[in-house]
């Protein structure tokens, strides 16, 4: 059943007491049919694009265009995780086929040295370690938001909430690492989803504008748990999207199956 998932995405989202609505996610009756279309809580899925086909790169970024809100850029410098992955570089590629907004996610040990750069590109996200912001956190929150851009910063699995007090109310997104950073295909830690159960209240109660994010292992597996917490976006990379299938138009099918088996909710 298509469900309008094939049509261009919705762009009517608002704003209601801080958080993002829209009618994209509406209650799914037992027989299937859409019948409740109350405006819920907007979910947004932001590919993960370290996990995609680089040879049907074109392809499945023509398809992702008009189905998703945003990209989720991995760069990596092999210090601050044994990795290496995207870069500034593959940003202009994108930038190439896509005008959708693009999130790095910095794996860095020297984020100064990255965010310039991330800058200069006009990158719409640049997200930080929390762990390796200390004196510098005040000063790159600036800088980016200086450059008319916007600030997130990311917790690893270990990190506690209480680490970004000092700066909170500055950040315009949180992202809560769900498995340890470096990897696809891990496993997904489930006591990291208090942290989102918490960054929701108390966004509640002062009135915060982040939006809260999830990265790491969202499938079938973990849908439902991850709902029940209720992050604004999910990251989806090989085991929730990518992986599912060789054709990209028929992992985003089975991708919006899977979430609406799980959370009794429709992706339109
Ligand atoms: O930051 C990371 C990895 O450090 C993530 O963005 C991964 O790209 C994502 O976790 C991969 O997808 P999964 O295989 O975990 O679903």
């Amino acid at each position: 059943m298509c469900r309008g998932r094939k049509c261009k995405r919705n762009n009517t989202s608002e704003l209601v007491d801080g958080v993002t609505t829209s009618p994209t996610i509406i209650s799914k009756e037992n027989n299937g049919f859409v019948e409740d279309k109350q405006i819920m809580r907007k979910v947004e899925f932001s590919p993960s694009l370290m996990t995609m086909d680089l040879d049907k790169f074109k392809e499945q970024i023509t398809f992702l265009n008009n189905h998703v809100d945003s990209y989720h850029i991995d760069i990596m410098d092999g210090h601050y995780v044994p990795n290496i992955t995207l870069s500034p570089w593959f940003i202009e590629e994108v930038r190439k086929i896509s005008d959708l907004p693009m999130s790095a996610h910095l794996m860095v040990t020297d984020p100064s040295f990255w965010v310039q750069q991330l800058i200069d590109l006009k990158c719409e996200w640049i997200c930080m370690h929390a762990e390796v912001l200390d004196g510098l956190a005040f000063r790159l929150i600036d800088q980016i938001h200086d450059a008319g851009l916007k600030a997130g910063v990311v917790l690893n699995p270990e990190t506690p909430i209480e680490t970004i007090f000092p700066y909170i109310e500055l950040v315009d997104k949180i992202t809560i690492m769900t498995v340890d950073p470096g990897f696809a295909g891990q496993r997904f830690i489930e006591s990291t989803l208090d942290k989102i159960v918490a960054l929701r209240e108390l966004r509640e109660e002062k009135g915060y504008q982040y939006v809260i994010e999830m990265d790491g292992s969202s499938s079938r597996k973990t849908f439902k748990r991850i709902d029940e917490a209720g992050p604004d976006i999910y990251i989806v990379g090989r085991s929730g999207l990518f992986g599912l299938d060789e054709d990209i138009e028929k992992s985003w099918e089975i991708m919006c199956n899977d979430y609406e088996d799980m959370t009794g909710k429709v992706i339109s």
